[in-house]
């Protein structure tokens, strides 16, 4: 009798922006305890994982040359990590997997975990596992504290190492800008500067999480615009000075506010509507303070398997 071999399956997946992030102390284990409001954005990346002969990964789009093919991939450890979970044999699973990037690598946008995210939902179904959500959501957690977020998307609300999460109401789809930097930020690093900046002084914290929660739920953007709050900023813009003038040039140019992504250096620019997004976008492409802009909206589904055939949604790119 023929084996079937099942069809490849692609998973499309958001990236996020911290509304809020409220940085705790540091853990026994090493990680900062977290207070912080996700939202998914509609700058995705897609994921593409198939049965084959010779595993791998292969990278292609955004920042692809950056990103590593071998077993440090993201996507690489969430194969291994499921295969395991499912009896599978984890030292040579026969998959390959395809990742084509929209999501700026080292950005602050939780690409990395996004492809994760996007491989555990791709080869639940190609391998038709019995698992649940909350189950692959233990799977994701073990692979980094970005991760869960990405597979349920929306808005949510992050707690622990930020891998605890329960779905926060938001009733309005938010308008964004956000300009891409040259050259990425390691996330241990901003970490680390945020600890040192805290050794010296008293770098800004942000306020309280649930006005925050309160201007999600009215959807009034420019309520939220004036509660945006990432405690990581300090330390991102310690580390890239020019981030400063980004943030400005975003306002000059008719935002209601500017944030760093969270352990940055992508800047996200909260606008009035999607009319203003696009200007604001337009005039900070010509104010020479990053390498390229992207409108984008948010919340949005978080990973979930899609056509091969339909068509990809590429935000409007503009290049500084
Ligand atoms: C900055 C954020 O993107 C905000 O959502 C996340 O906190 C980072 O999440 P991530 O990239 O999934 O991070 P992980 O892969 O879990 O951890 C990478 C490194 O970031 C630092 N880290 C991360 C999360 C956390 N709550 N405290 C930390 O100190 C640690 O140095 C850790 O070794
Ligand atoms: N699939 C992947 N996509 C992007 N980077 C990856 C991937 N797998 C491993 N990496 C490596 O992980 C590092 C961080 O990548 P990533 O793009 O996830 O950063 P980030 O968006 O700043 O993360 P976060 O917002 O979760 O802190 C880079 O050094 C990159 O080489």
């Amino acid at each position: 009798m023929l084996a079937v071999v099942p069809r490849p399956v692609t998973v499309r997946v958001p990236s996020k922006v911290n509304l809020h992030l409220a940085v705790g102390e540091v853990r026994k284990d090493g990680f900062h305890e977290l207070a912080t409001i996700f939202q998914s954005l509609s700058l995705t990346d897609d994921v593409t994982v198939a049965i084959a002969d010779e595993p791998g990964v292969e990278v292609q789009g955004e920042g692809a040359a950056a990103v590593p093919t071998d077993g440090a991939n993201l996507a690489w450890r969430a194969v291994e990590e499921l295969a395991r979970y499912a009896g599978k044999d984890a030292d040579e699973p026969k998959v390959r997997v395809l990742i084509r990037k929209g999501i700026p690598v080292s950005g602050g946008m939780a690409g990395g975990s996004a492809d994760a995210a996007a491989t555990l939902v791709g080869l639940a179904n190609l391998w038709k596992l019995e698992i649940s959500r909350d189950e692959l959501g233990t799977v994701a957690a073990a692979l980094g504290s970005d991760v869960p977020f990405m597979l349920h998307g929306g808005t949510a609300l992050g707690t622990g190492r930020g891998e605890r999460i329960v779905p926060v109401l938001s009733r309005h789809t938010f308008h964004w800008v956000l300009a891409f930097a040259r050259g990425g930020l390691a996330t241990p690093k901003v970490y680390g500067e945020l600890d040192r900046l805290r050794g010296a002084g008293e770098p800004p914290r942000v306020g309280a999480v649930e006005p925050v929660l309160e201007a999600l739920a009215s959807g009034d953007a420019r309520q939220l615009a004036l509660l945006l709050g990432n405690d990581l900023q300090a330390a991102a813009v310690s580390l890239r000075p020019g981030l400063r003038r980004t943030l400005r040039a975003g306002v000059s140019a008719g935002a209601l506010a500017g944030i760093v992504s969270g352990s940055g250096p992508t800047c996200a620019f909260l606008c009035a509507d999607a009319d203003d997004a696009v200007r604001v976008a337009a005039e900070l492409s010509g104010a020479g303070v990053c390498r390229t802009v992207r409108v984008v909206h948010g919340p949005v589904p978080g990973a979930r398997v899609v056509n091969d055939d339909e068509p990809r949604p590429l935000p409007p790119q503009v290049h500084a």
